[in-house]
């Protein structure tokens, strides 16, 4: 049997010369190793095509650079060796490399009072790109937690004060009667709505560290509400606790989450969105802030 030559049409010349911006593939299942734990990820790899005249890219040499990620653990020097590995293996195609890999970050996490825990899923997507021999890598993280609106907690305070004016009208205050008063119905005539909330963290790093789990607990710990995993009634009135004393707007929460950021060394900008999806509207009250490290 004759050996015959496989026709390669990506190294055929374009009809139209025409460069562009990325190629590549995208959905790419592979896993990679991050905080200690091998995860199903989704990845998107890509190059410039700047040679107009060239038909295609080499998409297999893309594919197998990402055989690395499987071995080593997740570190911006490792996303740039990658980009490098693209950029290597499109020599005279391609000047800059783009890798985008999504996936869920599962930590365990205490109960905040019984001694239990479980396990919260962290959508994560790592965004790194050599571009003008510039390495650049960013993180997308959303952090679920729950908001209780301030205005409703006061209205609600004012609607207990008045079931107290009413109830207690014609009574001498007697400490008994008021303590159980307090634990009755009519001590909490009105109740703030609170919503399930969520940010979306999107930092841009420096230095070579991903920094992910350091910067999920500093926003938990910033927002003092994260949503949790298992939960008996202690952790449930523990949690009642932390919102009555969280009470936050969105505003409130971009703010925390936006001073919670500048402290990391870890940052060099961020862009960041808080959603409360409000259980008082059908429509979601959404803040954002933006910051850039003063680098002069
Ligand atoms: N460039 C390009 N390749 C595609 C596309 N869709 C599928 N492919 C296939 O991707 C496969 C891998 O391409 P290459 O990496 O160039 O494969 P190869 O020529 O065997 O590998 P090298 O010898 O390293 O160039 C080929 O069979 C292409 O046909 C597309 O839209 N663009």
């Amino acid at each position: 049997m004759n050996a015959l030559t496989l026709p390669d049409i990506a190294a055929q010349a374009s009809r139209q010369a025409l460069p562009l911006d990325w190629v590549g593939m995208c959905g790419i299942a592979l896993p990679v190793l991050l905080d200690g734990q091998r995860l199903a990820a989704i990845a998107d790899a890509g190059v410039s095509l700047d040679d107009g005249t060239a038909r295609g890219i080499h998409m297999s040499r893309l594919y197998l650079a990402l055989e690395m990620l499987e071995q080593q653990p997740l570190t911006p020097a490792l996303l740039r060796n990658v980009l490098q590995r693209f950029l290597d293996t499109h020599e005279d195609l391609s000047k800059d490399a783009y890798l985008r890999i999504h996936t869920n970050l599962l930590l365990k996490r205490p109960a905040l009072v019984s001694p239990l825990e479980g396990w919260k899923s962290y959508p994560v997507s790592i965004e790194a790109r050599l571009e003008n021999q510039m390495f650049h890598v960013e993180l997308k993280i959303d952090v679920t937690y729950s908001s209780t609106c301030p205005c409703s907690a006061a209205l609600a305070r004012q609607l207990i004060q008045q079931q107290f004016l009413q109830d207690f009208a014609h009574t001498p205050l007697q400490h008994e009667a008021v303590l159980t008063w307090l634990g009755s119905a009519n001590g909490i005539v009105a109740t703030p709505h609170s919503q399930r909330s969520s940010a979306q963290l999107n930092v841009q790093l420096q230095g070579d560290d991903l920094a992910i789990v350091d910067l999920i607990n500093a926003a938990e710990a910033a927002l003092g509400t994260a949503v949790q995993t298992a939960v008996k009634r202690a952790d449930e009135q523990a949690f009642a606790l932390a919102n009555g004393q969280n009470l936050m707007f969105c505003e409130d929460a971009a703010r925390r989450l936006n001073l919670a950021l500048k402290r990391s060394d870890a940052v060099k900008a961020f862009h960041l969105k808080v959603i409360h999806a409000e259980s008082l509207h059908a429509h979601d009250a959404v803040a954002e802030s933006r910051w850039t490290r003063d680098c002069a």
